[in-house]
């Protein structure tokens, strides 16, 4: 997919529901190693569908949500967006000692950051880590490059791609 010449991205990884899936269980394994947990906390929204698929592995049936916003879509419609300020549009009222925290990826490491000021005791857990942001959580399951954009499942659709051939200067 097109990069504007100011994106720090360069480069795209695309993830399939099986692939996702496949990760999340690996990092269950782990996961089976640090716990057990009181309850699960998705970090909101790309937390959500990670930590279902945990909350079922390891039979966690508590789970709450920190809802935050970092990321804003850009002007032009790209799906890369605009790194804004984290904001928390709900916490929760513990130190989350015993806790998991669950998100998707951690890219920057801004989001992450902040809540785990606000959660110091929870364990946090992403799928996905950049190297920016990677020492701030406790475990992931793969690390990509900074430059590296991911798209998640629920961000892309299936569509028709021209054969190879085409797009080669002399056929
Ligand atoms: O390490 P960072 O640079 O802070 O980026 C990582 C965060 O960005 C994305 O969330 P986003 O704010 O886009 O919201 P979403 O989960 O609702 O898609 C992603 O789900 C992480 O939470
Ligand atoms: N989907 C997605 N959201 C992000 N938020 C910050 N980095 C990323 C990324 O690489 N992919
Ligand atoms: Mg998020």
């Amino acid at each position: 997919m097109e990069n504007s010449p100011t994106s720090p991205y360069r480069d795209d990884i695309v993830i399939s529901w099986p692939e996702l899936h496949r990760d999340t269980r690996l990092l269950c394994h782990q996961l089976l190693e640090q716990g057990p947990f009181k309850g699960i906390i998705a970090i909101t929204r790309g937390g959500l569908i990670p930590a279902a698929l945990v909350a079922r592995e390891l039979e966690i049936r508590l789970v709450d949500t920190i809802c935050a916003s970092s990321y804003e879509a850009a002007d032009d419609d790209t799906a890369q967006t605009m790194r804004k300020e984290v904001k928390i549009l709900k916490g929760v009222e513990h130190d989350g000692e015993g806790f998991l925290l669950i998100d998707d990826l951690v890219d920057t490491g801004n989001t992450a950051r902040v809540i785990r000021k606000l959660l110091p005791k929870a364990f946090f857990a992403t799928i996905y880590a950049k190297p920016q942001g990677r020492e701030v959580v406790d475990l992931c399951v793969k690390e990509f490059a900074q430059d590296k954009w991911i798209y998640f499942p629920w961000d892309i659709d299936y569509q028709f791609v021209p054969p190879m051939k085409k797009h080669r200067a002399n056929p």
